[in-house]
């Protein structure tokens, strides 16, 4: 059996910054070459970035990645790389129509050897191809050194039949995926049960690549991985990071023999580009390695420091600022900030009020002390009764001007001094519209705001535990932790008065939110109906102040964002 050494390079493209993925693409590639690969492959879009939303819908853009291909085809040839196919995700046009079509190509020898478009488009979710893209009619087979070669992108494998089916049918010895998955919690699993029914289905080896890193709402999470055609796991990229795998696949010799033009199911026409090259034998010290996975919580929590940390850089922004209460959230907040960008580069302001328990400044201050992150107190005190003075406010009018001062100190010295504010809402207050607006949802980006509070809680701790393995400090207070919820608007209060228990709020938003499960459905699960009539309301009536709360990275399969999408003005009231 021919030897064929694949690399995918599982790295971070920049939406919209064509020339750095190039330069990305050029250095990656130098780097297979060095490890003696015979094709590497990039993610679905490198050379755009993904998802590009409506710049798909610019001529010029359009036009710009597809210049900047054929550029980069002869860069790779003139660095000495032609000899090396490299698949590169691309933004296209059909040739018939001129509609933009979501691409990838093989460049080798210096020019553009193949190029194809993705068959099967996603329009559920966060996605929404149909409105961009004209789906492709190939099946792109490449043969390279003895070995056939099939090409796919992404959604291309989670519907059945397309080029899984074509593949098999046509006899091609390994199908390669390029991949822009977000990640969701335990999709990883989801995909490798995936990968291993498709290879089974193709009946040859397959190699998924995905991309790693952030673009607003998405994270992307890496997790390349190749099987053989049984399903066994024959190399793992790390999650979270950029990383070169490269394996040596030992595959049939090629055996597609069909014309060129030939259909396969679906109808796709198959396109072979013969790149010539000897068969190899198996080298002596063949590569492949499998990284470890990550554990539940350990994957939440880099999905968070990825997000937020993609979202600061690629925005051009070296530090943010955080409202920090002594509370739990803004501690998560905290601590993820930390991890994302360095203690150095986060500032926190205590403002505390006339409200403000001792235990919250001192816990405020804790958590500084052991990050080493900036930390300054602003007392709202006297902006609160020049207020009060002139308005004379009372009851939640004059708790949410507590908050509102808050977020007006934060917008102002993230002005002065140029930090991004971060916004500390959960995904259970977010729900249930228990912020106050422009107060404590101002901020740019919400680290947390696809985290129900139980998890919160959950995180918090793991974070704190592996500090303690690791022999660092804990940076999270226990008495954070410990603690019961308060927003401390006024005297005692705790959100328990206002909201029920989160462990039981966040069960039923689980079903309500996550599950899309009816007011009805709920309530035969064995939950109170008034407690569930309560929560749906609060979650209907809420919308409104969701559109308004910034983006934070998505991690549930249904962020409130673009993966759930109701009218704010809705008079449908029954779940
Ligand atoms: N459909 C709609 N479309 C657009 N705007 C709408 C609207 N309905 C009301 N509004 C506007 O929104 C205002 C009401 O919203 P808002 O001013 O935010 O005030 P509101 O929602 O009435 O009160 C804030 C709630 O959040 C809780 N809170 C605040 C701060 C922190 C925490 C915490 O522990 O984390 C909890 C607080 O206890 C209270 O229950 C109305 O006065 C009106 O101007
Ligand atoms: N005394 C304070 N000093 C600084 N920021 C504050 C203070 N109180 C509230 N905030 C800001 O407002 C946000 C909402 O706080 P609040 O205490 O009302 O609710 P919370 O959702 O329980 O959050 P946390 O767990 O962070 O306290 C906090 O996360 C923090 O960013
Ligand atoms: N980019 C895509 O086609 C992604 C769709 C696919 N279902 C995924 O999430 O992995």
């Amino acid at each position: 059996m021919p030897n064929l050494r694949l690399a995918l390079a599982q790295f971070d493209p920049s939406v919209g910054d064509i020339a750095r993925n190039g330069d990305e693409v050029v250095r990656w590639s130098r780097r297979a070459a060095e490890r003696g690969a015979r094709l590497v492959a990039f993610p679905e879009m490198a050379l755009t970035g993904y998802p590009v939303e409506d710049l798909a819908l610019r001529t010029s853009f359009v036009e710009a990645s597809r210049a900047a291909l054929v550029e980069l085809a002869g860069r790779l040839a003139a660095e000495g790389l032609g000899g090396l196919p490299v698949v590169v995700g691309y933004l296209g046009r059909a040739q018939a129509t001129g509609s933009p079509q979501n691409c990838a190509a093989v460049l080798y020898g210096g020019e553009v050897a193949t190029r194809f478009a993705k068959h099967f488009l996603p329009n559920y979710g966060v996605f929404d191809e149909y409105r961009y893209f004209e789906p492709g009619d190939q099946l792109p087979v490449l043969r390279v050194d003895g070995v056939d070669v099939a090409l796919a992108i992404c959604e291309d494998i989670w519907q059945e039949g397309g080029r899984v089916a074509a593949a098999g049918q046509a006899g091609a010895g390994l199908l390669l995926v390029v991949n822009g998955s977000p990640y969701e919690r335990n999709k990883d699993d989801q995909r490798l049960e995936l990968v291993r029914r498709r290879a089974a289905e193709a009946g040859c080896a397959l190699a998924y690549l995905n991309m790693v890193g952030g673009q607003d709402e998405l994270v992307f999470d890496g997790d390349s991985l190749v099987v053989d055609a049984d399903g066994q796991v024959l190399a793992r990229a790390p999650q979270f990071e950029e990383s070169l795998l490269v394996v040596d696949l030992e595959l049939p010799t090629a055996s597609v023999t069909a014309a060129a033009g030939s259909r396969f199911g679906d109808g796709l026409r198959l396109v072979h580009t013969d790149l010539g090259g000897e068969p190899r034998p198996r080298p002596a010290q063949p590569a492949g390695e499998i990284a470890p996975g990550l554990t539940d919580e350990a994957e939440i929590y880099a999905a968070l420091v990825t997000g937020t940390r993609a979202y600061v850089r690629k925005n051009g922004f070296t530090s943010v600022l955080i409202g920090l209460s002594g509370g739990i959230d803004s501690a998560l907040v905290a601590a993820i900030a930390v991890d994302a960008i360095g203690a150095q580069n986060v500032t926190c302001v205590s403002m505390p009020s006339q409200y403000s328990s001792q235990h919250s400044k001192d816990d405020a201050a804790e958590l500084a002390r052991r990050t080493g992150l900036h930390f300054r107190t602003v007392s709202i005190a006297p902006m609160f009764d020049a207020y009060m003075a002139s308005l004379g406010l009372t009851g939640l009018a004059e708790e949410n001007l507590q908050s509102r001062l808050r977020g007006t100190l934060l917008m102002a010295i993230s002005n002065q001094e140029g930090h991004l504010v971060l916004a500390p809402g959960n995904k259970s207050e977010l729900a249930v519209g228990y912020s106050t607006l422009y107060g404590d949802s101002v901020g740019a980006f919400g680290p947390i705001k696809d985290v129900y509070k139980t998890l919160i809680f959950q995180l918090a701790r793991w974070r704190n535990e592996v500090a303690v393995e690791r022999g660092e400090v804990p940076p999270i207070p226990e008495n954070t932790i410990l603690k019961p919820p308060s927003a401390e608007l006024r005297p005692d209060q705790v959100d328990s008065d206002s909201l029920p228990d989160y462990d039981l709020l966040d069960s039923i938003l689980d079903a309500y939110v996550e599950g899309d499960q009816g007011r009805d459905a709920i309530v035969a699960r064995g939950f109170e109906a008034a407690v569930v009539d309560r929560v749906v309301r609060l979650v209907d009536t809420a919308e409104y102040k969701r559109r308004q709360y910034p983006p934070g990275p998505k991690i549930s399969p249904k962020g409130f964002g673009r993966d759930r999408r109701l009218p704010i003005t809705n008079g449908w009231r029954r779940g």
